[in-house]
């Protein structure tokens, strides 16, 4: 079932149009990699997804982005949205407030007052994010002081804590060392049996490893989107095969 439908979108950042009428749907409980070389769009659109653009000056988008069957940009609230669709950044950027704080932030922005439920929140969302362990000692103690790849699950938590239903994560590991990546990428898998994930990466070899589908993007066309193991392996357009086989990117 998808939970993503877009269609025909075009953005513009002034004159230069970035999305040259995309369509796609993107399912539940599955990973979605986004790949393709730099400049192509891919970012552009996640963030389309949880409007995190259309407000910026000299964007103009058309086209629809359908959100479980709301129109995502004239039929929902945004904050509703944004809550709904939370996102992960390529910079881990917790607030420097101590690790306790950054999880129950959102929560106590959405009511939530009592001290016990907020405990529960944050317990539960540190656990899912695997750092709960990690952290467990040190709750009241600044989410500065953390590692990057640290730093970066508790955002996942962070994100967690407001009961998504679809994380967006772009290029959530690219500034992570290899264990830290790996551990990112565990948890990614182990997230998307509650939850949607859409990801950016430049790293093929992620996207094989971890996406259920994969999208390839070129100058703002969505060119090939398939199942990833398909697109791979017997990629159906000649652009698609020239970028995975690194010829170009
Ligand atoms: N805020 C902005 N204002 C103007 N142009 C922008 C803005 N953001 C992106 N662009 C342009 O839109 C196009 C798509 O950029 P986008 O960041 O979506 O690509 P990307 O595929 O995610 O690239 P990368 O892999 O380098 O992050 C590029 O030509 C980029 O220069």
């Amino acid at each position: 079932m998808s939970i993503f439908n877009i269609q025909d979108l075009h953005l513009f950042y002034g004159q230069t149009e970035a999305l040259k009428g995309i369509n796609m749907d993107i399912e539940k409980n599955e990973i979605t990699a986004f790949i393709g070389p730099s400049g192509c769009g891919k970012s552009t659109l996640l963030k389309t997804l949880n409007r995190m653009n259309d407000l910026e000056e000299n964007v103009r988008i058309t086209g629809n982005v359908i959100f479980d069957g709301k129109n995502a940009y004239t039929e929902m609230d945004l904050i509703a949205l944004r809550y709904r669709v939370g996102m992960v950044f390529q910079q881990p950027n917790p607030f420097p407030k101590s690790v306790y704080d950054n999880i129950a932030y959102g929560p106590r922005l959405q009511g939530i007052t009592s001290s016990s439920e907020l405990d529960e929140i944050v317990e539960t969302s540190l656990k899912q994010a695997a750092i709960w362990d990690e952290v467990k000692d040190r709750l009241k103690k600044s989410a500065l002081g953390l590692s990057g790849g640290q730093q970066q699950r508790l955002c996942i938590a962070r994100t967690l804590a407001t009961k998504p239903d679809v994380i967006l994560m772009d290029e959530p590991t690219s500034a992570l060392d290899p264990i830290s990546t790996y551990k990112i990428e565990e948890l990614t898998m182990e997230l998307k049996e509650n939850y949607t994930i859409v990801i950016v990466t430049h790293n093929l070899q992620q996207a094989s490893r971890i996406a259920d589908k994969t999208a390839f993007f070129f100058l703002g066309d969505l060119i090939e989107y398939n199942d990833t193991e398909e697109l791979f392996t017997r990629p159906a357009v000649q652009k698609t095969e020239e970028y995975i086989t690194g010829r170009f990117g």
